[in-house]
């Protein structure tokens, strides 16, 4: 039997309170992430209640950044083993998630994770982040777009903005100082089309891990060139 505490607690700080069948959904993630992760490399942290705050908590966080009852689309880029889209998709089931990674095994497992926990109206993507922003029914479609230790936020930027909606938001989750990361990168954000809008930070619920979060709205489009073709903004991020 698992103990929920830590969760339900945690998001009682957050304003969320989840039913039975969510509750049954996250154990359910839970026991699959383990149970591959002995076959393929999808997470260094395995106890369970340290997952229920570093992956679960940690993923929802952004909740203090963005009103989700106004979200209905949200993207997440490198979402590795489903961090944050599975527990954001698991607590707001009405909001219709695009999760992408460049590895296929990863995103093999979170399909087979959407058809285990019964979840709808979310989708995996295999490709790479610079690649799928070109495609017509991916550029500007989303309100939200968020990403969890992916890149630098001058790359990540290039990387995520494109898929926000003008008047939609990018998420970027980060740990520790940021200003110094979030001002280098600010001229790349605006070329791109966004605006900081802030940055909060905080522990995580019930615990002292803290934890960074970069608030970038999307104020105009972004110009058709952007992303540069895949590799080009890692290696020569936009200054
Ligand atoms: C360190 S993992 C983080 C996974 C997850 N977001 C988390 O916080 O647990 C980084 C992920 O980003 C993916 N990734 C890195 N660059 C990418 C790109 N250009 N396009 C798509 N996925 C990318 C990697 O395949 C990897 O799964």
């Amino acid at each position: 039997m698992y103990n929920l505490e830590i969760l339900e607690k945690g998001c009682e700080e957050l304003g969320i309170t989840l039913n039975d069948t969510q509750k049954h959904q996250f154990i359910r993630f839970y026991e699959y992430l383990i149970e591959k992760n002995k076959v393929m490399n999808l997470t260094g942290i395995t106890e369970f209640d340290e997952v229920l705050v570093k992956h679960f908590l940690d993923s929802l966080c952004c909740v203090k950044a963005v009103d989700m009852s106004q979200v209905k689309t949200v993207m997440d880029i490198g979402t590795g083993a489903g961090f944050p889209g599975v527990p954001l998709k698991i607590t707001f089931p009405e909001v219709e998630a695009c999760l992408l990674d460049s590895l296929n095994k990863r995103v093999k497992f979170l399909e087979e994770t959407f058809e285990l926990l019964g979840l709808n109206g979310i989708s995996a993507i295999h490709g790479r982040a610079e690649e799928y922003a070109k495609n017509k029914s991916y550029r500007e479609k989303y309100d939200l777009c968020v990403s969890r230790a992916v890149s630098g936020l001058a790359t990540l930027s290039e990387y995520c903005l494109p898929y926000v909606k003008v008047g939609g938001v990018f998420v970027s989750y980060k740990s520790g100082s940021v200003k110094e990361e979030a001002e280098a990168a600010e001229k790349a954000i605006k070329i791109l089309g966004g605006k900081i809008r802030d940055i909060r930070y905080f522990d995580l619920p019930g615990s002292e891990i803290s934890r960074s979060l970069v608030i970038i709205e999307k104020v105009k489009n972004t110009p058709g060139k952007y992303p540069r073709k895949a590799g080009t903004p890692l290696r020569e991020p936009l200054a």
